[in-house]
């Protein structure tokens, strides 16, 4: 045998009321809400008929009163009483085009600020019908005065505690806030609400419009419209750079009312740099009527408004170079996250964002144009490492170690296959570096044995080779897996032994690449060093351009190497203070 489910009206009143909105605020556009949709309703079948909204607040009450189609009271029974049923459905159950509301509980809302809420209604030449709902789930019928016009008066006395709510400067600001652009007259007492231009019609004060609801003067505003989710509306281009993880809040108006002032996922995830003014008819707000509900509308409009935020840049960069580049200047990150997926965008960040290289600040397309091979560092201390070093033997690098650049160089044979690209490694530098003549490499083998002495206990490798820029004398190289394996080791020395066990399956079995400290023979300081016959002299010097090559390729200092640099320092000092004086 079957059974119904049983309801508790109390839990399920005070479940619609208190716990379904973020604030009580949204009783007031519940309540418009209400009165628009009546007013709807009724201009259905009789086109002129009035169409107005007069609230008035006096001591702790506020009423409402509309010129919509009223109810009767076999109406008031189904409608108003019964929670859940809505006159704004089809016969499908879907919620109706031209209709605000859908859910049939709106009005519940108006139990946040009052107990009882008293409406009085008249439908055509209908008998007037009074009714009183009670936040206990009661409700009564009552009898008055019939009223003169056609349409539905509710009125709310506010509980002990809210009557704020109620007071006629918060209820016009709310009235305001959330029907100003609604296509019916709104007073609340003497004053009108309703009437403004909506900020994206033609000869709309645009500029004006954003600086007074989102407090910024925009970079550019975008033209917004997506027929199939009858929305229309403007994006502001932010006029300073925005973190790529701030979600930037939307306003959003579902048929003229607000829905949302922060709403989120209205724009893809990439077009951080743009906050929007929208309004829509096909889109559907969640039951609290406070965010907009994910469903394969919401996704196509994201794609369409993202297609012309993306519409405007391509446009921009044809139009106005300079004001691509300034764009770009600000919003980079943005535009970049976007290449990392989009053909277009990786075209524009090639063509327009001016990179680091080794020969100065130049756009991926020079650099490939004037030296064929797009050769980057992946990594900032890389690139800092060798980008010296790569000039003077004229191979020109790119510093890919900022957000998003090695993947979006790695990218660029996908868009061109004309696009040759190739990873820098630092041992690749070396494949450069001339290996001595034999009597050179005779001659120096004393001072190579001796600079190997001292820099063994660091872990470091002493190589002879000769290389431009002549003005440097030594140059530190670590190569990515050794970098990695001496983080590795490192880690492991501190890490309790569960860890280190862990670790130690990473590293690599083979004897460990060791960092090297390549002597430039084409150096005098370095030729002149390696002449010396004074031992100590020599180890101090060594020790000195260790922790200059060090510095120099913004290596980490570890304790070790600073104390190394130190002695030498003062060692060197020593010797030329003692010297001086002798
Ligand atoms: N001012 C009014 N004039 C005429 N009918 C009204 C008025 N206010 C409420 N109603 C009737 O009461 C019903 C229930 O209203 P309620 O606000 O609870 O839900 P809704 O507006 O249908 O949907 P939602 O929950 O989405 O707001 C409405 O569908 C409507 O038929």
């Amino acid at each position: 045998m079957g059974h119904s489910f049983q309801v508790d009206l109390r839990g399920v009143v005070d479940l619609l009321s208190h716990h379904l909105y973020a604030s009580p605020r949204v009783y007031v556009r519940e309540l418009l809400q209400n009165a628009v949709d009546a007013i709807t309703a009724r201009r259905a079948l009789e086109e002129s008929a009035p169409a107005t909204v007069h609230i008035e607040c006096a001591q702790s009450r506020l009423t409402i009163s509309d010129s919509g189609i009223g109810l009767t009271e076999e109406q008031v029974h189904e409608l108003l009483a019964t929670i859940g049923r809505s006159s704004k459905r089809d016969d499908f159950g879907f919620g109706r085009h031209e209709f605000l509301g859908q859910f049939g509980i709106g009005l519940l809302s108006c139990f946040l600020v009052a107990d009882e809420i008293q409406v009085v209604t008249r439908h055509g030449d209908a008998p007037t019908v009074y009714w009183t709902g009670y936040s206990d789930g009661r409700y009564e019928i009552g009898a008055g005065p019939d009223r003169e016009e056609q349409g539905t008066t509710v009125t709310l006395h506010a509980r002990r505690g809210e009557e704020a709510w109620l007071a006629p400067q918060r209820v016009t600001e709310l009235a305001r806030l959330f029907g100003s652009l609604l296509p019916v007259t709104v007073s609340v007492d003497e004053t009108v609400v309703t009437g403004g231009p909506l900020p994206w019609q033609e000869g709309g004060e645009r500029v004006r419009y954003c600086q007074e609801v989102f407090g910024f003067t925009p970079y550019d505003v975008i033209e917004l419209d997506v027929p199939e989710a009858g929305l229309k509306g403007l994006a502001y281009v932010l006029p300073v750079a925005a973190s790529p993880s701030a979600r930037a809040g939307h306003r959003v108006y579902l048929k003229r009312m607000l829905l949302a002032e922060g709403a989120e996922g209205l724009l893809p995830d990439w077009a951080f740099f743009a906050r929007c003014v929208v309004d829509g008819t096909e889109l559907r707000p969640t039951a609290s009527r406070e965010a907009l509900y994910e469903d394969s509308l919401l996704d196509q409009t994201r794609e369409a408004l993202g297609s012309q935020l993306r519409g405007w840049l391509v446009n921009l960069s044809r139009q106005s170079p300079a004001r691509v580049l300034e764009f770009l200047s600000i919003h980079h990150l943005g535009v970049k996250s976007l290449a990392l997926h989009d053909d277009e965008m990786l075209r524009l960040v090639a063509n327009w964002w001016p990179m680091e290289t080794n020969m100065g600040r130049l756009t991926l397309s020079e650099f490939q144009q004037r030296y064929e091979v797009i050769r980057y560092c992946a990594t900032l201390d890389e690139f800092r490492q060798l980008a010296a070093v790569a000039a003077a033997q004229r191979l020109a690098v790119v510093n890919g170690g900022y957000t998003y650049d090695s993947e979006l160089i790695e990218r660029m044979p996908s868009l061109d296959p004309a696009y040759l690209v190739d990873r820098m490694d630092p041992s690749d530098i070396t494949t450069r570096f001339h290996l001595l003549e034999k009597a050179d490499s005779q001659a120096m083998q004393p001072f190579a044995a001796a600079a190997q002495r001292a820099l063994d206990r660091l872990g470091c490798e002493v190589v002879l080779r000769g290389f431009d820029p002549v003005t440097l004398p030594a140059l530190y190289l670590v190569d990515r897996d050794a970098t990695f394996q001496r983080h590795l080791r490192e880690t492991r020395e501190l890490a309790d032994e569960e860890w280190a066990g862990v670790l130690a399956a990473f590293e690599s079995s083979t004897t460990l690449e060791r960092p090297q400290l390549v002597f430039n023979h084409r150096n005098p300081l370095v030729r002149r060093i390696a002449s010396l016959s004074d031992e100590r002299l020599i180890e101090l010097a060594v020790e000195g351009l260790y922790g200059q090559a060090l510095l120099l390729g913004h290596h980490p200092l570890r304790p070790a190497d600073t104390a190394l640099l130190n002695r030498s320092f003062l060692g060197l000092l020593d010797r030329a203070v003692a010297g001086d004086s002798s």
